[in-house]
């Protein structure tokens, strides 16, 4: 690693960002499996995208078909997981793009590790705060269910741990309100951290 000089380009991701009109940022949505973090990053991307940002959304079970497909759910492989994304989302957010991205993310170093990569202000935490029992209850996918019966091991929330954020920038429980609310209250963090650079109204918006 010694013999290996960091190359500055000439363009950066000021000029990447500016070009765009946007401020690049990341949105590292976390909480258990069934909580929304999907439904919400979701939402909030397809907002951004029809408001003209510049956007991608990085979702765990996506990410898993490639990039992180030889990985399971130990720690050790979720700890690695999250650094490869952390990786490709600071390479995106490099690009000059709004990054939204959606993995469980259990335990605060994951996160902490993810956030030191950014400057302060550009790591936003969006904890996906829905309680388990609410998780539970929806068992979209039917995993909950087998991970009560023994069928999946190491499964969130009932055989391997999740660490609630202390200091999380945002805390959205979907159990409580309706996802348009939920969309807004981001879309006004955002535009209250001057994501849209240079700051203008958009008609409809609301940011
Ligand atoms: N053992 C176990 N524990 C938790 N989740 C499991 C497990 N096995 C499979 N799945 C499915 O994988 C999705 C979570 O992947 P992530 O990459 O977000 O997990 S992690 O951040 O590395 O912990 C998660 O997706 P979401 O429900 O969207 O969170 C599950 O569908
Ligand atoms: N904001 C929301 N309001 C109400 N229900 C929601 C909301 N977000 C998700 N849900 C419900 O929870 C289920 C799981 O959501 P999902 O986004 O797949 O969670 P995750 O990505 O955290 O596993 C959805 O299928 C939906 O039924």
């Amino acid at each position: 690693m010694s013999n290996i000089v960091w190359h500055q380009h000439a363009i950066d991701q000021a000029a990447r960002g500016a070009q765009k009109g946007q401020n690049p940022v990341l949105l590292w949505f976390t909480g258990l499996s069934g909580s929304g973090k999907s439904t919400l990053a979701g939402a909030l991307e397809r907002a951004l995208f029809e408001y003209g940002f510049h956007t991608y959304l990085l979702d765990g079970d996506n990410v898993r078909h490639g990039l992180c497909k030889d990985l399971g759910f130990s720690l050790e492989d979720r700890d690695e997981n999250l650094r490869r994304v952390g990786e490709v989302a600071k390479l995106m957010v490099d690009s000059g793009l709004v990054v939204l991205s959606a993995f469980i993310s259990p335990t605060r170093e994951e996160r902490d590790r993810v956030r030191a990569l950014f400057p302060q202000g550009q790591f936003v935490e969006v904890h996906v705060s829905t309680p388990l029992s609410v998780c539970e209850s929806r068992d979209t996918k039917g995993l909950y269910a087998k991970a009560r019966k023994g069928e999946i091991s190491n499964f969130t929330g009932i055989s391997s741990p999740y660490e609630v954020p202390e200091s999380a920038e945002l805390t959205i429980d979907t159990s409580k309100g309706d996802l348009d609310t939920q969309v807004n209250g981001l879309l006004a963090y955002l535009k209250a951290i001057e994501v849209l650079n240079p700051p203008r109204e958009i008609a409809g918006a609301g940011i």
